[in-house]
């Protein structure tokens, strides 16, 4: 018996309507939240269907009534590379939305360029999530990997296995570039509303083996294999698919 809800799975024809539908998706809940007198946190992804999903967030916000200053953006990886390199998450996102719709209230773990080691900047960014109110996600937006991997959570890795931690440096990524920073599980379990966004046949399998249902003694093995098995919303869990993502659910 769980009181977790169950996941819900919207499927859509395409990467482009996946893209406006969590855009839109997204853009009211933070205009509803800040109409209830709430700061929404939100939790950004990288990846390939996260910067559709943004581009379709600075084309739709006009009409959105989102105030930006009063949202907090953070990310629930980053790339420990150079402030500049076009690698890092929160530079792709800049590029996408941020800058177009002025959102100031961002939050990333530190690049290679301002802190001494992957350790360095996973504390740090520990750090900056205490002090603001202790990650508490309205929304938490994840992509998807084709191996399972979920923020820079891979099959396998010593990161998964982190405790009392919010944030940890991940080395020999499997998907370049090598060095990162991630939340934990622990972490990204504190949203209330936990989004996976998935695009692509590739991803197909990956979505299949984290919406199986395996016996109990399997689960732990399970969500080493597939890390996005690993992650749930307090309030929802939502896979935003496109066609090709869903075909073997
Ligand atoms: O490296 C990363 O990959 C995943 C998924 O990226 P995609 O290009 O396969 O969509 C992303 O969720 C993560 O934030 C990012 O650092």
């Amino acid at each position: 018996m769980t009181d977790t809800p169950q996941p819900l799975i919207e499927v859509h024809p395409d990467a482009a309507a996946l893209a406006t539908a969590v855009a839109g998706e997204l853009l009211n809940r933070i205009a509803d939240a800040q109409a209830a007198g709430h700061v929404p946190h939100i939790g950004l992804t990288g990846g390939s269907i996260a910067d559709a999903i943004h581009r379709e967030v600075a084309r739709l916000a006009p009409a959105s009534g989102v105030d930006w200053g009063a949202v907090v953006l953070w990310f629930g990886d980053e790339r420990f590379v150079p402030a500049d390199s076009p690698d890092r998450n929160v530079n792709q996102a800049r590029a996408a939305f941020l800058d177009e719709v002025g959102a100031f209230r961002v939050h990333t773990a530190p690049a290679s360029s301002e802190a001494g080691s992957a350790e360095e900047s996973a504390a740090s960014y520990a750090d900056t999530v205490r002090a603001e109110g202790g990650g508490d996600f309205d929304v938490l937006m994840l992509g998807v990997g084709p191996d399972g991997h979920i923020a820079s959570l891979f099959p396998g890795h010593p990161g998964l296995d982190a405790t009392d931690a919010i944030a940890v440096a991940v080395h020999d990524s499997p998907k370049p570039p090598p060095d990162r920073v991630s939340l934990t599980f622990e972490a990204l379990n504190r949203a209330q509303s936990v989004w996976f966004l998935v695009s692509g046949e590739p991803k197909a399998d990956a979505v299949r083996r984290a919406l199986a249902e395996v016996p109990a003694g399997q689960a732990a093995a399970a969500l080493r294999e597939t890390p996005a098995r690993g992650v749930t919303g307090r309030a929802e869990t939502v896979w935003f698919l496109d066609a090709d993502a869903a075909t073997l659910i």
